[in-house]
């Protein structure tokens, strides 16, 4: 496993200029003795305002999305050029909203992940199967897929980017997959990572899904969950900020 966990804030689409600002200062205050890497994933425009807020800390800046185009005529979309200039260092890609709710295909997500890769910035790649695929028991297929494109496009870089195992039916919904249902999947990637790299040991693999302060040391003390990519509980800086400890124990 990656020496330092990597604890992960994705705050979908959420905040203000006055809700960031005190969760940003917040979190550096708190974090200063935290011995795993935290970043926060924001909206595009208030990348420049997070940049500013951390200034110094070690406080990781990421990105929920990047086009897979250079430049050029795609209204709305932002690029990874325009990322780094923000001192972007991870960006998610492929998460499930973006694949339910913008159609996002296997295809989209692996190119997306090798443009972030090409601008030095590190793809969060977002895998997980939705309940109706785990019932029917189709969860390691689903998962199998969606990271085999991603290592079918990246091919020789793939040690350095980072995977999100996030189960559809545990985002948001306050159930989470049990330890052991999430170290399964884990071992299952690590192991199709290890198939593809000889640095598959290097690579973090999140947990996401409801991960919160009350759960988040049984999940982290799994021998193939590396940090976790947290939504709802990354929006307040006391529940972020005991995730962040367990991640340092
Ligand atoms: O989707 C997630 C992180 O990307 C998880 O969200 P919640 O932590 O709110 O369930």
């Amino acid at each position: 496993m990656p020496e330092k966990k990597l604890i992960a804030g994705n705050w979908k689409m959420n905040g203000s200029l006055e809700a960031n600002d005190a969760l940003v200062r917040a979190l550096v205050a708190g974090m200063r003795d935290a011995r795993c890497d935290v970043a926060v994933c924001v909206p595009a425009p208030y990348l420049a305002q997070v940049q500013m807020l951390r200034h110094g800390a070690k406080l990781d800046l990421g990105a929920q999305d990047v086009s897979q185009h250079a430049q050029g005529a795609y209204t709305g979309e932002v690029s990874a050029a325009m990322l780094r200039e923000f001192g972007v260092r991870f960006c998610i890609v492929g998460h499930s909203e973006r694949r339910q709710y913008h159609g996002e295909t296997d295809g989209l997500v692996a190119e997306k992940a090798k443009t972030a890769l090409a601008h030095g910035i590190t793809p969060i790649v977002c895998v997980g199967e939705t309940l109706a695929e785990r019932e029917a028991g189709k969860t390691e297929e689903v998962v199998k897929r969606q990271l085999a494109a991603v290592i079918h496009v990246n091919g020789h870089c793939i040690s350095e980017i980072v995977v999100a195992y996030e189960p559809v039916w545990a985002i948001g919904t306050g159930k989470t997959a049990s330890p052991e249902q999430a170290q399964q999947v884990h071992a299952l990637l690590r192991k199709q990572l290890a198939a593809a790299t000889a640095q598959a040991e290097r690579v973090h693999i999140l947990y996401g899904g409801s991960m919160n302060a009350a759960n988040a040391a049984s999940l982290l003390a799994q021998p193939d969950i590396d940090g976790g990519l947290i939504g709802g509980a990354s929006l307040k800086a006391p529940d972020f900020l005991q995730i962040i400890a367990a991640a340092s124990a």
